[in-house]
């Protein structure tokens, strides 16, 4: 199985974020990846449900939305109104994860838990069965553009042996410095959603970038 490609438009154009999202409709990407920031739990701020809901409008894609926001159970329903199909939070700021997770599948969405480079796969345990998705992040939260952290391939290959000891289904996903170096090695350790953000909109033909991305042979 190919790897699924979520493009995040964190990289794009904001001027002309109408033609972006018509060059992603058109690309071998599957999902739109889109970083919500709130400048609390991450020291920068993106742009929100405004922004969510017209990108929405535009895009034939599913809209993978990733809350990098401190309190998401405030929010869950607005961001599914706005538009979004996946909605993953963050591990780090959810003391009732369980109880956030359940919000975002009753709200309708596939429910996805993000974790930093320093929080360890082995705290899904009791939780990867209910999940959708797990994203591990291979930089710091925050900014796009940074360097892939090497110890994410071992994070990965982890990920890949909790959801089999605990026949699991959750997808493994990887954001932050992912280009064509890392991700036959990623995927090799069983990713299969592999998020890119610069390395394809500021690649001199994205179309092709996305398509190299997602030939990447699979596990
Ligand atoms: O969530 C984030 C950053 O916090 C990512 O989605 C980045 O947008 C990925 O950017 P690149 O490393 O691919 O530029």
């Amino acid at each position: 199985m190919k790897p699924i490609i979520a493009p995040s438009i964190l990289a794009a154009d904001f001027a002309n974020l109408q033609s972006e999202i018509e060059l992603l409709n058109q690309s071998a990407g599957e999902w739109i990846h889109c970083d919500i920031m709130d400048g609390r739990f991450v020291p920068n701020i993106s742009f929100g449900l405004p922004v969510l809901e017209a990108v929405h409008k535009h895009a034939r894609k599913p809209l993978d939305v990733h809350l990098m926001i401190a309190e998401p159970h405030l929010y869950i329903e607005q961001f599914q109104k706005a538009g979004a199909t996946n909605i993953t939070v963050h591990y780090e700021v959810c003391p009732h994860l369980h109880r956030v997770i359940e919000q975002i599948k009753s709200a309708g969405c596939k429910a996805g838990v993000a974790l930093n480079p320093h929080t360890p796969v082995g705290l899904l345990e009791d939780i990867i069965t209910d999940l959708d998705l797990v994203l591990i992040m291979s930089v710091n939260p925050g900014f796009g553009g940074q360097k892939f952290i090497p110890h994410t391939y071992a994070k990965v290959a982890a990920l890949r042996e909790l959801i089999q000891a605990k026949k699991a289904h959750a997808l493994i996903q990887v954001d932050g410095g992912v280009n064509t170096e890392t991700a036959p090695l990623l995927v090799e350790q069983g990713a299969n959603v592999l998020v890119a953000g610069s390395f394809v909109f500021q690649a001199a033909d994205p179309l092709q970038t996305i398509l190299h991305l997602h030939n990447l042979a699979s596990y």
